[in-house]
């Protein structure tokens, strides 16, 4: 069992609650790692395999999204043990019970993550009356439905192109993961012309050297098929994907999938991390060295919560578009020619930039 007091640092958490209920059969966990910029938002994750150390990592990656990204929020996440295939009625009564139990800890914001949606956002939403990424009908920005996060990826992408000369019209990609992120990250990456080439879920990878056509990939995981299902792809284990040949890998979904194990089989140039902690440090130090561009989780996959905070403050869609564009842009230029004009690894850079603005507003907190 993991010692949370091992795990804390200057930056948090500040508070991590352990949640059961018996009677619907819950257990949930909240970390809250760093609220000195604001109440904390951050994604509810719902899967059967999360572990207390995976959501103060992540709770921490929002810490410093948060604050990369110029927002008066600070970074938490929750997460469920469940299975998010449950019957939906299964599932409300564990998202609503979830939310009753965290309707004092007033300074979490709760919204999607992998295994939950709109939908349970709304429910939160109706038994606390807090929460983001609600679907449009009760004045939401759906940021999973419009693809916020993608759009993001497809950003950080535009602004890599010159530093690793990849053009991304014709770029080969592969990506990891085909839900919310994943989806629409290829979407936005095939209108500039990419081809996606490797296209991994939990059933396995697909690959296929003419590239996929994304109306029918979307068509069959609607039908609740897997991408392997594809006709006429060549199919692999679920991580292939990570080694398949393209110019840019996108890991989309699980944490910690590109290791030392792995790194030094890995053909892409550019790597655009859209699942949150992706790659282990060493991971990306190999990369490093090997010349391969990791643009970090925190800087491309801040999408989603630049939404839920245009959101939170009762903005437009358009103005969150207009927002994600301009501060990803900005932030993966920043790390981009940290690592072009010092040789600074890019994981180094993006924490340097988070943690400035961090450590400023925590400097304006009470310490005694
Ligand atoms: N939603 C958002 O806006 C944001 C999400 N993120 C991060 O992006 C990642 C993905 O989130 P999101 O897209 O919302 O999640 P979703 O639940 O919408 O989709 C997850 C996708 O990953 C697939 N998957 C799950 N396990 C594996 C595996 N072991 N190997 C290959 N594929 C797998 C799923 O397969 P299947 O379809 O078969 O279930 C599904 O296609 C997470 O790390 C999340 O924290 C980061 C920023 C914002
Ligand atoms: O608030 C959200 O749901 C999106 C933010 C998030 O959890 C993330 O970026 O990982």
């Amino acid at each position: 069992m993991t010692d949370i007091f091992e795990m804390i640092d200057e930056l948090g958490p500040e508070k991590v609650v352990h949640i059961s209920n018996a009677s619907v059969g819950l257990r949930a966990i909240v970390v809250l790692d760093n609220t000195a910029l604001g109440p904390s938002i951050g994604g509810v994750r719902m899967a059967p395999d999360v572990t207390l150390e995976e959501c103060a990592r992540l709770a921490r990656a929002m810490s410093r999204k948060n604050a990369a990204a110029g927002l008066s929020h600070g970074g938490g996440k929750a997460v469920i043990f469940a299975d998010p295939r449950a019957p939906l009625a299964e599932k409300e009564r564990l998202i609503r019970a979830f939310a009753r139990a965290i309707a004092q800890l007033t300074d979490y914001i709760p919204g999607p993550d992998m295994g939950t949606n709109e939908v349970c956002m709304a429910w939160v939403r109706d038994e606390i009356g807090r929460s983001v990424g609600l679907p449009r009908v009760i004045g939401g920005i759906p940021l999973d439905e419009i693809g916020a996060t993608g759009l993001g990826i497809a950003v950080a992408a535009e602004v890599a192109e010159p530093f690793v000369g990849i053009a991304l019209d014709g770029a080969r990609i592969a990506i990891q993961g085909f839900g919310a992120v994943g989806r629409h990250a290829a979407r936005h990456l095939a209108e500039k012309g990419a081809c996606i080439v490797a296209v991994a879920d939990s059933g396995g990878t697909a690959m296929l050297a003419d590239g996929f056509d994304l109306s029918r990939l979307e068509e069959l995981k609607a039908d609740g098929y897997s991408v392997t299902d594809y006709p006429g792809a060549e199919r692999a284990d679920r991580d292939a994907v990570i080694v398949a040949r393209c110019d840019i890998l996108i890991p989309a979904a699980r944490p910690d999938i590109i290791d030392e194990t792995n790194a030094g089989d890995i053909n892409a140039r550019l790597i655009i991390e859209g699942a949150n902690i992706p790659a282990t440090k060493a991971a990306e130090q190999t990369l490093h060295a090997k010349n391969v561009l990791v643009i970090p989780d925190f800087i491309a996959n801040a999408g989603g919560v630049i939404c839920a905070s245009v959101e939170y403050q009762g903005g437009t869609e358009s103005q969150a578009v207009a927002t994600i564009t301009e501060k990803i842009r900005q932030n993966t230029r920043e790390v981009l020619s940290q690592v072009r004009d010092h040789g600074t690894l890019p994981r180094d850079a993006a924490d340097a930039l988070a943690e400035n603005r961090l450590r400023q507003a925590m400097d304006l907190r009470r310490r005694f």
